[in-house]
């Protein structure tokens, strides 16, 4: 391996570097990743750069990376500094036993069956809140910036991840989110300013009345995200002790005899008589298998269908309501406008069937008090079945269950244990039971409350890294896109293609093996956007060496990724946009070992996983809706800068709606 001219030498000083101005060294010399590169071009791949009093020794080659930031080496240099704004140590910012909890305690809770099934339900629901404004954004015609939209969605995918649920539109625990995500895209970490803010919190506070606040909003967005996220937890934990599994399995077995016209009934007479039961009950189907989603889907199939007609038939006293009720139902936009074929892929969960209750309720007419009356305790009713009345899960979450719910003398003796199999998840996600926080909250490391402070930093720390993050990757891809216009088209052919052979309009995380050439046009987008261009600094918790340098206890050690993706041995004319270098004969995917956006080692990134599902998923849907152009300029004059991750400046673009040909 060539390490520049400093290998094999007896252990030294510090490597080479740039010698910087007094007090602040070289602060004001740094433009952004690209200095990384004249940097390696002065010093070679191992230099060392002074930021204010901190040292600070960068790796440029990946050979350098793997050798000193992986494996045994790699475990001198596992700490961090303290981080910005940080009351714990947390994941980003943890250093020693307290981050070696952290990080085992989040992996162990992340290590599920259903992660994936979990990560895709929370991207799934923030997609079709986007698809809506991005719509909207094409009819009006205009020049927009994107990132305004997908910022929000970043953050809420995020939530619905750790909720095991989406935050309700227009709920206050969505605004505050949306708020502080907003105050975070505004926060320049690089700025000279807002590390001295950071480092003198007090003198800032009267330093804000002369207009500093801006600078300082880091330590009052972290309070913010901590006492939303501390009321999560809070929620939960109450949950934990009085709405067990079991008692919602009681609650089954006990099955009320309410019509669907007891709205007003105080308290449901539990006579379990099941024949009595709400009419939804009854649309069964025992011979399915609740454990193959693809036998179930038929039946959820024509369960919605029927399901407004039998509610119908129930009561005459309704049953004008509910016939109207379930015009509405039907009428629903996504259910009109899809053919047969692809309004399998609409209702493909039970949870897609929940949500089509939900906005069909926000469908009703207002005007109509009886009808909404109707179709509210039908609801209602259904949900009292199966949860505690005094539940705080809003009723309309339960509403799918009945459906799936064999009915009485149905021969099969199993029933309940396949309905509680298959459905069991359906069921406590929705009040939470099996949702990642709830599985974090269950670690040992956290099941104290002294363990709060680090908890909470954790979970902060998920969202300081993991919404610009991902905001940024998305940009970077859809700027080349809307750039490299016959990339985009080729891009766009395959999704068609796929979503014409599986016969459905949605696009699952499950298609990602059929896109190869979608997924080249983001790893290749990550690649040149370099979100994070160098790892986060790692400390040196001992004196160490490297390549004959000596690295002493305190010195940064940091991995340019920025400066890995632009290796010329690795990659041909480095600068330029093209997904195909990623594609091997076959057509299939495969990454240079170079292509390090997630970071190094025991360090690298808790939601690479998650990061992966988003970006692929929110890509290609917008890709198979929409044509996208941005205003006349090469991708290399567009500016980017360095915030807390580096970003394109000012992204804008226009969306054209595209025509289906699938
Ligand atoms: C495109 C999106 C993302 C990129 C490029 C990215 C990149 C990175 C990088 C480079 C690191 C530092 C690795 C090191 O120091 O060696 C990191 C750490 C981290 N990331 Fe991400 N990340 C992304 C998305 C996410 C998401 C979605 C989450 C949360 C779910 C997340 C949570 C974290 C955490 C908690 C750490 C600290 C890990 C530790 O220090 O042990 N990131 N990420």
């Amino acid at each position: 391996m060539d390490t520049g001219n400093c290998s094999k030498r007896s252990v030294t000083s510090l490597p080479p570097g740039p010698s910087g101005l007094p007090v602040v060294g070289s602060m004001f010399e740094y433009e952004g990743p690209q200095t990384n590169l004249k940097w390696t071009k002065q010093y070679g791949p191992i230099y060392h750069v002074r930021m204010g009093n901190r040292k600070m020794v960068y790796l440029n080659t990946i050979e350098l990376v793997e050798k000193y930031m992986e494996g045994r080496n790699g475990e001198q240099f596992l700490d961090r500094p303290t981080g910005p704004a940080a009351f714990a140590e947390g994941l980003l910012f943890g250093s020693g036993d307290n981050w070696r909890n952290n990080k085992r305690a989040f992996m162990k809770a992340l290590h599920t069956r259903t992660l994936l099934e979990d990560a895709e339900a929370a991207v799934q629901n923030e997609l079709t809140l986007v698809l809506k404004d991005l719509h909207t954004k094409a009819e009006s015609d205009g020049q927009f910036k994107i990132g305004d939209i997908l910022l929000p969605a970043c953050a809420n995918v995020l939530s619905g991840f750790l909720l095991g649920d989406s935050l309700p539109e227009n709920s206050t625990d969505r605004e505050i989110l949306h708020a502080v995500v907003k105050n975070l895209e505004g926060v320049d970490l690089t700025s000279p300013l807002v590390q001295f803010s950071l480092k003198h919190p007090k003198l800032c506070e009267h330093l804000k009345k002369f207009a500093w606040h801006d600078f300082i909003d880091i330590y009052g967005t972290s309070r913010r995200l901590q006492r939303l996220i501390g009321q999560w937890i809070y929620q939960i934990r109450q949950g934990l002790s009085d709405v067990t599994i079991d008692h919602l399995t009681q609650q089954l077995n006990q099955t009320t005899a309410l019509t669907p016209n007891t709205k007003k009934a105080a308290k449901p007479e539990r006579t379990g008589e099941r024949d009595q039961r709400c009419p939804l009950v009854k649309i069964s189907a025992p011979e399915i298998d609740y454990s193959d989603s693809s036998s179930i889907q038929p039946h959820i199939e024509s369960s919605a269908m029927e399901i407004t007609s039998e509610a119908c038939a129930s009561t005459t006293k309704t049953n004008g309501n509910f016939h109207r009720a379930g015009h509405i139902l039907q009428r629903q936009p996504e259910v009109e406008d899809v053919a047969a074929g692809e309004h399998r892929s609409f209702l493909s969960t039970p949870n897609d069937l929940m949500k089509k209750f939900v906005s069909c309720e926000s469908l009703l007419p207002e005007d109509d008090e009886e009808t909404v009356e109707a179709v509210e305790s039908q609801v209602q009713f259904s949900a009292l079945g199966f949860l505690p009345q005094d539940s705080a899960v809003p009723r309309v979450k339960a509403v799918t269950l009945p459906v799936l719910m064999p009915s009485e003398g149905s021969g099969c003796d199993t029933t309940q244990t396949e309905f509680q199999r298959h459905l069991g998840r359906e069921m406590s996600m929705n009040v939470n039971h099996h949702s990642i926080l709830r599985r974090i909250l269950a670690q040992p490391e956290f099941a104290e409350a002294e363990g709060d402070e680090e908890l909470l930093q954790s979970l902060v720390d998920m969202f300081f890294g993991g919404v610009t993050t991902v905001l940024s990757g998305l940009e970077f891809v859809l700027m080349y896109l809307s750039k490299y216009t016959t990339m985009q088209m080729l891009a766009q052919q395959e999704i068609s293609r796929v979503l014409a052979e599986h016969g459905v309009v949605k696009i699952t995380w499950s298609m990602r093996e059929k896109m190869p050439y979608l997924r080249a046009c983001i790893v290749e987008g990550l690649r040149l956007g370099s979100v994070t261009p160098s790892s986060l600094p790692h400390v040196a918790s001992v004196d160490a060496e490297i390549e004959g340098y000596s690295i002493p206890k305190g010195t940064f050690v940091l991995a340019s990724i920025y400066s890995l993706h632009q290796d010329q041995q690795e990659y041909d004319d480095p600068k330029d946009y093209k997904p195909q270098r990623h594609l091997d004969a076959q057509g299939t995917i495969c990454t240079p070992r170079s292509y390090r956006p997630y970071g190094i080692g025991a360090r690298q990134c808790l939601g690479d996983r998650l990061a992966e599902m988003e970006l692929f998923i929110f890509i290609a849907a917008i890709l198979r809706d929409f044509d996208i152009t941005s205003p006349p300029g090469n991708a290399s004059e567009m500016k980017t800068h360095m915030r807390v991750v580096h970003r394109l400046q000012n992204f804008e673009c226009f969306l054209r709606k595209r025509k289906r040909k699938f």
